[in-house]
């Protein structure tokens, strides 16, 4: 009878607990997130300047080995399919879609040998986690000066043949997790046309169901990924970007949308 009185102010702070509870996981798996990283990075900095001896791409295959076991500290798991598509040799770009920095967990589930990314040049400044990409061969572009970027990826292009290099873009340009995708830049594929190399798409399922960064959410959760077939560039000029853009994402966009079972919450198909 004596503690009766307590379930109404026990049923109040009942929400209220849940809710500081599930933010609260959200800002500890962020923070551990960032801080695990940095410290991998440092780890991987003495280990890649001893294997290579500066900047390499080879050293992708230390930092990959370092970051694939964070996903279990995370709650989070792959569900990779399509892995035949990878079995291309020599140089080819892969494209994906991008919606947190989580990105960097499935990117190295399935990273190819002498693959590397390119990247917005604010990351270098990111301490550990920017030097170890400059280590690590990332190719880094200033978004804000196109004319600056173009002359990058066309250098990138050239690169990628002589050194037999693979390299990852993000053609969204920026982060998205709208529930579709944003429409495509076109520097990925002027790089792949330029190279006259394949273009394989990788598409990430939605990661609403289990991270929702408005809300403060991050739940455990699985991410399908999915290796699509690759787009031969062979023959292909700068008149065919446009309609390879469009292939391009029409394919990943039908994908993320089959993987995701989302509604998407724009008005329809994006425009290019
Ligand atoms: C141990 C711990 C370790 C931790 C390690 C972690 C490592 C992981 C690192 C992961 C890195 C992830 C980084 C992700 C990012 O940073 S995403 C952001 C950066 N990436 C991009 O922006 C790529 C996509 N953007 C593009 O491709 C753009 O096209 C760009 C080249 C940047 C130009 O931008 P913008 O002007 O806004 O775009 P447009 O597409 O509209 O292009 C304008 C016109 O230029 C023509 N164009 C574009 N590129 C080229 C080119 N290479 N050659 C010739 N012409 C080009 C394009 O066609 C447009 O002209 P038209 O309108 O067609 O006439
Ligand atoms: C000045 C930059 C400071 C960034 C500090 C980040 C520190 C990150 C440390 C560990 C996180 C793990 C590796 C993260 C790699 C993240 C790459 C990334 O996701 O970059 C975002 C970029 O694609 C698009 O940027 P915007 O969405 O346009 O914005």
């Amino acid at each position: 009878m004596d503690v009766l009185w307590m379930a109404p102010p026990l049923l109040l702070l009942f929400p209220l607990l849940m809710w500081t509870s599930s933010t609260f996981v959200y800002y500890f798996k962020k923070c551990f997130y960032v801080a695990w990283m940095m410290v991998l990075a440092l780890l991987a900095i003495p280990l890649c300047i001893l294997k290579s001896g500066g900047r390499d791409v080879e050293n992708m295959r230390v930092i990959r080995s370092l970051v694939r076991h964070v996903k279990y500290f995370l709650g989070l798991r792959f569900d990779v399919s399509g892995w035949e598509h990878l079995q291309t040799e020599g140089p080819y770009v892969i494209i994906s879609n991008h919606q947190s920095s989580l990105d960097v967990l499935g990117l190295m589930e399935i990273l190819p040998d002498r693959c590397t990314m390119i990247a917005k040049k604010e990351l270098i400044y990111a301490g550990t986690v920017g030097l170890i990409c400059w280590l690590g061969g990332i190719v880094f572009i200033n978004r804000k000066k196109t004319s600056d970027a173009k002359s990058v990826m066309i250098d990138a292009a050239k690169t990628m043949l002589d050194d037999q290099i693979r390299l990852w873009v993000f053609p969204e340009g920026t982060r998205n997790q709208k529930g579709d995708l944003l429409p495509f830049k076109k520097g990925a594929f002027h790089l792949a046309v330029q190279a006259q190399v394949p273009i394989i798409p990788v598409v990430f399922s939605s990661y609403s169901s289990f991270y929702l960064r408005k809300q403060k959410q991050f739940n455990s959760g699985t991410i399908r990924l999915r290796i699509l077939p690759k787009i031969e560039t062979k023959g292909l000029t700068c008149d065919d970007i446009p309609s390879l853009s469009d292939k391009s994402f029409n394919l990943m966009r039908s994908s993320f949308l089959s993987i995701s079972n989302s509604v998407p919450q724009s008005n329809g198909p994006c425009k290019h």
